[in-house]
């Protein structure tokens, strides 16, 4: 399915000079953790979010196809490498364009991977065992079409449904993104309810990707103690990061990674996500930001400085 994309720009590079790219400055088969944390250290914490909506495409001057798709897509790299770390496709923008939006996917993924970003594909998978490693093969593995560096999944058929994705993720070195405090005020109906014990759905999926992504770094030959990031994370909106703390719900252990949507066009600040992320800010946490960077395009110039001032506001 990959293909040189007709009109895709190269990507440009590093901005900054004598910067590494993630891949040039980790081991090669490092955990997804590690990676994760060198491509922080480097970059922040800023995840750019890769939505190509409708109204931004047009707003853009692009064509509602394909094409626009892929221009979209180029110029947001483009703006990307050598200022970020990772890039958070959203999925859903692709697919609604059926075989050709998949296909520039593939390509936007690889092309990204091959810059030297770790890409998290956003396409929130979750399904029962037998068909989540259907899925975790074409999200997680490398060599796949849509081969990413972590994929987000749901964990509402169960943690337990998730293990072929974590078995996955191991034979890989990727990652995972469960959804524990989605950032959207209906999730609380589900991940807000409590057991007999009084504990929440969420405080019970984090403990269990806690132990989850313990696990995957001791199998890598690592102490989880002393890992900077697992491999196994939790999706904590910006905009619910306090209710953790207000339910009791342990984002610090297993040295998850917290991927934290909501900054920006859902209304959450870089204060609201010190205060509602506590100690585990900022060393856990991933901010993605989609449209409050991508409503500055498609001029370059604005695209850039929206991503450094977004980088440099979360510190
Ligand atoms: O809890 C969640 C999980 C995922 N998302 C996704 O993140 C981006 C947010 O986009 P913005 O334009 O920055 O609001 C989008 O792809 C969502 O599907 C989320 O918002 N909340």
């Amino acid at each position: 399915m990959r293909s040189v994309p007709a009109g895709a720009g190269e990507p440009s590079a590093p901005a900054v000079a004598g910067e590494q790219s993630v891949s040039a400055g980790v081991a090669a088969g490092a955990t997804f953790g590690s990676r994760l944390a060198a491509a922080m250290r480097v970059h922040g914490r800023l995840c750019v979010g890769l939505d190509p909506h409708p109204q931004l495409l047009t707003d853009w001057g692009l064509t509602q196809d394909a094409a626009g798709l892929r221009e979209f897509s180029a110029r947001v790299l483009e703006a990307c490498t050598g200022r970020v770390g990772v890039l958070k496709p959203q999925v859903a923008f692709f697919e609604r364009f059926g075989v050709s939006g998949m296909q520039v996917l593939s390509e936007v993924q690889h092309q990204a991977r091959a810059a030297g970003l770790l890409v998290i594909a956003d396409a929130k998978r979750g399904d029962i065992g037998s068909t989540m490693a259907g899925y975790a093969e074409a999200w997680l593995n490398p060599e796949a079409d849509f081969g990413a560096d972590a994929l987000t999944v749901s964990p509402y058929l169960g943690f337990g449904s998730l293990q072929p994705a974590v078995e996955a993720a191991a034979r890989h070195q990727a990652g995972l993104f469960v959804l524990g405090l989605t950032s959207n005020p209906e999730g609380q109906q589900v991940q807000l309810a409590r057991d007999a014990q009084g504990v929440t759905v969420a405080g019970q999926i984090a403990a269990e990707a806690a132990a989850a992504s313990a696990a995957l770094t001791r199998a890598a030959g690592e102490d989880p103690g002393a890992a900077e990031l697992g491999s196994i994370g939790l999706v904590v909106g910006a905009t619910t990061a306090r209710l953790a703390a207000e339910h009791r719900i342990d984002l610090r252990a297993g040295r998850m990674p917290l991927l934290a949507p909501g900054y920006g066009a859902q209304g959450a600040d870089a204060q609201a996500l010190r205060t509602g992320f506590g100690a585990s800010y900022p060393s856990q946490v991933l901010v993605n930001s989609s449209r409050g960077v991508l409503r500055h395009g498609p001029d370059p110039v604005s695209l850039t400085r929206a991503i450094e001032s977004a980088t440099a506001d979360l510190g």
